[in-house]
């Protein structure tokens, strides 16, 4: 028997869409694995009567199929579906590195990242790695077509996830089909200074760069409220405000002694627009986790 603690993530952080990705300290997915002939899974925890247990439809029976590595699975989740938080991916991550011991597979971290992002397309239609890379590698990553690139980050964040559900793949539906040259120059200026605030540990140079006119534009306006929340935490003191991943939830980068004002302004401000929230004073951290072997 192997479990795994696999971290939420926060991905695109505005201006690197498909490409940043960033695991965060809380909420986390923990998942048992044992071996058995045939695979079946079951689900407790946060939202887990919105999640299938077939293993054709939960993120976790692709990484089992890539992997071959029937197992009798758990996933208690601790990150709730269709939040921005990187829900589906924390399943399929902690699945990967935890299957990859019990069955000695012998993989890399990097090499499990592909295989965590097949369970990414069951979801989504689209393997996308941005939310598997860091939940399996920890810290701030980047990823493209040729691989992913970690960088142990140290940045206080909050994330204020509203009680309402966005599906990555109705969230993708609204992403612009095309950026002006203009737009590209932006999000690239953004995009770099983010990375370098990234590798100073700095949260206000990635708040500085966290911008986005392209995609997040698109995506705020399927959260109600968004604005009004974003405005709460820059008086607040934030230093950077963002959709999280595909949303509902919202991401603010601030330094350590304002995020308790942060996170309580957000709450407010959701609250004047009539929606439960919640909010969690977390940072960048460390990926999947073995607890038990
Ligand atoms: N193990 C799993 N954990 C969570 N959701 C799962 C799992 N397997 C399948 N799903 C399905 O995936 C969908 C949630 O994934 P989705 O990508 O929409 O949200 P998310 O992972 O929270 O968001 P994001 O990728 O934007 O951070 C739900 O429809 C849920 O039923
Ligand atoms: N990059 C993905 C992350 C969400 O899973 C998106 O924004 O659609």
């Amino acid at each position: 028997m192997v479990t795994v603690r696999a971290p939420a993530t926060s991905a695109n952080l505005g201006s690197g869409f498909d490409v940043f990705g960033a695991a965060l300290t809380r909420p986390a997915d923990v998942v048992t694995v044992e071996k058995a002939a045939e695979t079946t899974i079951e689900v407790t925890g946060v939202g887990a009567q919105y999640i299938p247990e077939d293993p054709e439809k939960n993120t976790v029976g692709a990484v089992v199929e890539a992997l071959d590595a029937p197992a009798r699975i758990h996933i208690d989740k601790g990150v709730r579906p269709a939040s921005g938080l990187g829900s589906s991916a924390a399943s399929a991550a902690g699945a990967a590195v935890a299957l990859n011991r019990l069955y000695d597979r012998g993989l890399s971290r990097s090499e499990l990242v592909p295989i965590a992002a097949e369970g990414e397309a069951v979801v989504s239609g689209v393997a996308h790695s941005d939310n598997v890379a860091p939940s399996i590698l920890g810290g701030f990553t980047v990823t493209t077509s040729e691989g992913t690139h970690a960088v142990d980050a140290s940045i206080p964040l909050v994330v204020c996830l509203p009680d309402v559900a966005v599906s990555t793949r109705d969230a993708r539906r609204v992403v612009p089909e095309t950026a002006s040259m203009e737009e590209l120059v932006e999000t690239v200026g953004n995009a770099a200074t983010l990375a370098v605030g990234m590798c100073r540990s700095d949260p206000d140079l990635v708040g500085a760069g966290m911008s986005d006119p392209v995609v997040t534009p698109e995506r705020a306006r399927l959260i109600t409220g968004y604005d009004d929340v974003r405005a709460a935490a820059f008086d607040a003191g934030a230093a950077g405000v963002t959709v999280s991943g595909a949303g509902p939830a919202i991401l603010a980068v601030c330094r350590d002694e304002r995020r308790r004002g942060v996170a309580a302004a957000m709450l407010d401000a959701f609250s004047d627009a009539g929606i439960d929230a919640r909010a969690y004073q977390t940072r960048i951290g460390r990926g999947s986790t073995v607890l038990e072997e």
